[in-house]
């Protein structure tokens, strides 16, 4: 984590559909640096955060914030310039390239004109980093889920953007995987906020966790604070035994409840 201040945040955000409220005057701050983890069961909201948050959807009522100002009010491409976004499903079935769909990330920067070096060294660097290089030249309709998985997130790192937010990243991924994009979402500068369902991961990697039931914030704060027994039990239905770990940050076992 690094420097002060917010690099995003939700400020009483509410978003209904079909006469349903989804999201629940949910707010939070995320500092610049930090690797925030959105957690919660299974329909709790946090891909429609997600997506809140990167402007996709427009709030009920309750305001997003990137850098300060409204998401509403900023210009797509100014929102792309300063957040990247990888959403959990793709379309499988467009005809181009790896290196082509990596490039995609660049367009914010380049819009119509020709690539410049930068571009190209982006997505060097970003292809390098996924481990999908070797794949550079393959058809995007062809990948395997993990492969698709991992040059869309190349993608959004070549896109170079302060904040990135990711809905379930590490799908798909096997577990070396895995454990090397945990690896890099906490070890870069930008502001993270993804949507996680191994809670292991999220007590190993995240700096902070916000917790979502049924659409309203549960609990916000390090995974210490976040991941309890009586939490996990009341969200969740499991039983867990949390262990500090030799770093501080909670080690979980985990096991089912019986069902109600
Ligand atoms: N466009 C929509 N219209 C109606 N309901 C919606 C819409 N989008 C999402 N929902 C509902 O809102 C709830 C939250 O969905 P969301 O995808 O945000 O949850 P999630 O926490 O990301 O779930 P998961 O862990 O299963 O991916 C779900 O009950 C979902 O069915």
């Amino acid at each position: 984590m690094r420097g002060p201040g917010i690099a995003c945040a939700a400020r009483s955000l509410e978003w209904a559909a079909s006469g349903r409220t989804v999201v629940d005057d949910v707010s939070f701050d995320v500092p610049p640096g930090c690797f925030t983890g959105l957690i919660g069961p299974n329909g709790s909201g946090k891909s429609t955060v997600l997506r809140l948050l990167a402007g996709l959807r427009r709030p009920t009522s309750g305001h997003a914030l990137l850098d300060g100002s409204d998401v509403a009010a900023l210009k797509r491409r100014e929102v792309a310039r300063r957040l990247a976004f990888v959403a959990q499903e793709t379309a499988s079935d467009v005809d181009t390239t790896v290196s082509e769909v990596v490039m995609l990330g660049r367009a914010p920067h380049r819009g119509r004109s020709a690539t410049t070096d930068e571009d190209v060294r982006a997505v060097g660097q970003a292809m390098a980093a996924m481990e999908v290089t070797a794949l550079a030249e393959r058809s995007w309709a062809g990948l395997s889920g993990g492969e698709r998985q991992r040059v869309n997130i190349a993608r959004a790192l070549a896109q170079q953007t302060p904040v990135v937010l990711l809905d379930e990243p590490t799908n798909h991924l096997d577990i070396s995987h895995r454990l090397g994009l945990m690896e890099l979402l906490s070890r870069t500068d930008a502001t993270v906020v993804a949507a996680l369902h191994e809670l292991d991961l999220a007590a190993r990697y995240c700096d902070r966790l916000v917790l979502l039931d049924a659409g309203r914030v549960v609990a916000a704060g390090p995974p210490a604070t976040v991941l309890t027994p009586r939490l996990l039990e009341q969200v969740y239905r499991v039983r867990a035994t949390v262990h500090p770990g030799p770093d501080g940050r909670p080690d979980l076992r985990l096991s089912p409840l019986p069902r109600r």
